[in-house]
């Protein structure tokens, strides 16, 4: 009562000099909280292209792809992990081995050989209720050949391509240091705009090796004798994430093929919307293979967190320390620099080979 007496006197009596001097401070704070808030949105863009582009900022409890990402991006406490689908382990799923052995010629020995994979005859694939499209090949790609896919990884980001630094008129080049501090995405060949969220008509030719991956990949799956022209590797630092999208501005049917290297994820695979049901939570591992195809094209998927997770008290579902993955250096002749290696032991590098133009 005292207060608001003595309030409403101030306020009526308050020299004007005052009053100026408080609007022009309460004008210089918010003009600084916009700039901060500018800065920080840039900086959630560069941390995650597709932060905010998918409806995941509504907030009605509608979004339940959104509870889901929220759940595992959370590290303090660390989440429950223990329904995160190992496709190796998993009752739930069916799988197969990919070649029977009249199959396998020596061309597709020789081409997995020179790409680093596993021998044909080892290739399984897993697959999905209610994913129709959707198949994951765990450990497809050697673990000693990780660094060397990884190498390219770094390699891929020096211009001419571009890179999320190449707005900022900045380069791996240049500034190596930005290999481990800034890089966030480098798109090849024809090359994805993330502002128009549309490709070109068309642009330079991928990497051979990728070429050839993409299209090996699709024939062993019997999904079409896909044509490679274009790839978008996503690099994860630590605490990286990749909020939900749709992948759907490529122009033909060819399937994408998504190559993890480095830490674990997790991998979230919805439906068409972001609402109707919560999405499945899978691991994705180094020389990991997902392959979405057809109507799996069109789904909202996103990665909320990659790295381990740390122990909880009493949750048996949490990664353990030994889960995280390790990389040492190869042995032999084969010149690798340490921070290859590094970059291995804590990040996370994901290729998506993709088709934009039809046959
Ligand atoms: O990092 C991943 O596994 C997913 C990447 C992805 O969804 C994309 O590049 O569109
Ligand atoms: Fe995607």
């Amino acid at each position: 009562m005292l207060l608001s007496i003595s309030g409403s006197l101030w306020k009526h009596t308050k020299p004007n000099w005052i009053t100026e001097n408080w609007n022009f401070c309460r004008n210089i704070s918010a003009f600084m909280m916009k700039e901060v808030a500018r800065e920080m949105e840039i900086k959630e863009k560069e941390i995650d292209q597709y932060a905010g582009s998918s409806g995941e900022d509504s907030d009605d409890g509608s979004n339940l792809f959104k509870a889901v990402f929220k759940k595992y991006k959370k590290r303090k406490p660390p989440p429950d992990v223990s329904d995160v689908i190992d496709v190796k382990s998993s009752s739930l799923l069916q799988s197969k081995l990919v070649f029977s052995t009249d199959e396998i010629t020596s061309e597709t020995t020789s081409l997995a050989e020179r790409l680093g994979l596993i021998a044909p005859s080892e290739w399984r694939v897993y697959w999905f209720p209610d994913r129709i499209g959707l198949y994951l090949l765990p450990s497809l790609l050697r673990k000693e050949k990780s660094t060397m896919w990884m190498k390219r990884a770094f390699k891929y980001a020096e211009p001419p391509n571009i890179t999320n630094l190449t707005l900022h008129g900045k380069d791996v080049l240049t500034d190596p240091t930005l290999l481990t501090k800034g890089l966030r995405w480098t798109t090849l060949g024809v090359e994805y705009d993330w502002n128009s969220k549309e490709y070109p008509p068309n642009g330079r030719p991928v990497p051979e090796e990728l070429y050839q991956l993409g299209n090996l990949i699709s024939r062993s799956l019997k999904l079409g004798d896909m044509k490679p022209d274009a790839t978008i590797l996503n690099y994860y630092p630590p605490k990286s994430a990749l909020s939900p999208h749709v992948d759907k501005s490529e122009r033909s049917a060819a399937p994408l093929i998504s190559m993890s290297l480095g830490q674990t994820a997790i991998y979230l695979s919805g439906t068409i919307d972001l609402s109707s049901e919560p999405p499945i939570p899978i691991w994705l591992r180094n020389g990991d293979f997902l392959i979405m195809h057809g109507d799996q094209r069109l789904v909202y998927h996103a990665i909320p967190c990659i790295g381990s997770i740390p122990k909880r008290r009493g949750n048996r579902g949490s990664m353990m320390d030994e889960d995280q993955e390790h990389f040492e250096p190869p042995r032999g002749n084969d010149d690798v620099d340490q921070s290859i290696i590094d970059y291995l032991n804590s990040s996370r590098v994901n290729f998506t080979i993709r088709q934009v133009n039809p046959n």
